[in-house]
C-alpha cells in the first residue's frame, strides 16, 4: 500500500522538471520531499495522483499503476494541492459535503478520521472558505482530502504560508494520521519540518540528491560547522567569501554557518582572521549539522 517510482522523467518543452526519479515509500511511512521552489515536487505529486502523465518510467500507488489504473488510484488517495484547492464561496461545511458527495460518502460515515481536525474548524462551519485564516483553510483542505478514508495521502507544501503554531499542530495531526495506517507523502520547503519525517528525499532541479532518515543524513555531514556572528553581517559575508580556509559560508538565521577546507580547523583561527579584518563583537562556536546544512553541502 505504499508508493513505488521507477525512473520517472517529465519535461515541459525545454524544462526537465523530473529526471530519472526512483524511490519507494513504505506502507504506513511518513515520507518527506524536501526541496526549494521549482525542484519538481508539484510535478511529482501530479504524476502520482494521476493528473499528469510521465514521459518515462513507471509508478504505482497503493499497488495501482498510475497510468493503467488511474481510476483506482483516484478512489484510494487523498490529495491536498499546494495552492488552495477549496471553493472560496462555499462554507466550510458545504466544502466538506461537496468532497464527501464526489466520493459517494458522507461526513458522518468517516467522521472518526477527520474528527480531531474538523472540531477545530467546526465553530466556523457556516463561514465561507475564502474568509478563513491560513491555518483554518489548511485544516479544512486536509479534512476534505481525508473524507473518503484514503490509503495514501499526498500533501504538497501544506504548511506554506501558515503560522508557526499552526505548522506545529499540523505535523502533530499528520503523526496521528500515520498511526491510523495512512501512508503519507508530504513536500515542504521548510528544512526544520524534514526532521519530523521517517525518511526524506532531498530534491533539487528535478533530481534526487539523497534519500535516508533525517538522522542518518545529518550524521553523514562530513565537516565541523561553526556558527559565526559579528557586528557587521554584510562585511562578515564578504570576508568569509574571500578567506582562504573557507569551504562554505552561508546565512543561517542570525548567524553564518562556516565550514573549512582544512582538516582539524579550529575556531581560534577563524577568530584571529576576523580580528585581523577588524570585526567587532565576534562570536564563533561549534554547532551541530542540520538538514539545511546537508542540503547546502549536497547542492554545492
Ligand atoms: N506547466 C508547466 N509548463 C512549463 N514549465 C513548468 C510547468 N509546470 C512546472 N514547470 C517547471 O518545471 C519545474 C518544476 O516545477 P514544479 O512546480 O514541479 O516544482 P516545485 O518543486 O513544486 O516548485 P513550486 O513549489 O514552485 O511549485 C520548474 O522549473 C517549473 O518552472
Amino acid at each position: 500500500m505504499g508508493i513505488i517510482l521507477n525512473n520517472i522523467s517529465k519535461s515541459y518543452k525545454k524544462v526537465k522538471a523530473l529526471e530519472d526519479i526512483s524511490f519507494e515509500v513504505k506502507p504506513g511511512e511518513l515520507f518527506g520531499l524536501i526541496g526549494p521552489d521549482g525542484a519538481g515536487k508539484t510535478t511529482l505529486f501530479r504524476i502520482l495522483t494521476t493528473l499528469l502523465i510521465q514521459d518515462e518510467g513507471n509508478a504505482s500507488v497503493a499497488g495501482y499503476d498510475v497510468v493503467k489504473q488511474y481510476k483506482d488510484i483516484r478512489k484510494h488517495v487523498g490529495y491536498m494541492p499546494g495552492r488552495f484547492s477549496l471553493y472560496q464561496d462555499l462554507t466550510v461545511e458545504e466544502n466538506l459535503n461537496f468532497f464527501a458527495t464526489i466520493f459517494g460518502t458522507t461526513i458522518a460515515e468517516n467522521y472518526d478520521l477527520i474528527k480531531d481536525i474538523y472540531v477545530q474548524i467546526e465553530p466556523f462551519k457556516n463561514r465561507r472558505a475564502g474568509k478563513l485564516s491560513g491555518g483554518m483553510k489548511q485544516k479544512l483542505a486536509l479534512s476534505c482530502a481525508l473524507i473518503h478514508k484514503p490509503k495514501v495521502l499526498f500533501l504538497d507544501e501544506p504548511t506554506t504560508g501558515v503560522d508557526p503554531v499552526s505548522r506545529k499542530e499540523f505535523w502533530e495531526m499528520l503523526k496521528r494520521l500515520q498511526q491510523k495506517g495512512i501512508t503519507i507523502l508530504v513536500s515542504t520547503p521548510y528544512m526544520d519540518e524534514a526532521e519530523l519525517c521517517d525518511r526524506i528525499a532531498l530534491i533539487t532541479e528535478g533530481k534526487i540528491l539523497q534519500i535516508n532518515t533525517p538522522q542518518a543524513i545529518i550524521a553523514a555531514f562530513p565537516k565541523k560547522i561553526f556558527k559565526v556572528r559579528t557586528k557587521e553581517t554584510y562585511r562578515l559575508i564578504q570576508d568569509l567569501k574571500t578567506y582562504q580556509n573557507t569551504h562554505s559560508a552561508y546565512p543561517f538565521g542570525e548567524y553564518m554557518h562556516f565550514t573549512s577546507n582544512k582538516d582539524n580547523f579550529q575556531g581560534d583561527e577563524l577568530i584571529q582572521f576576523l580580528e585581523e579584518k577588524n570585526h567587532a563583537q565576534i562570536e564563533v562556536s561549534e554547532t551541530a549539522a542540520t538538514i539545511e546544512d546537508s542540503f547546502m553541502e549536497l547542492t554545492k
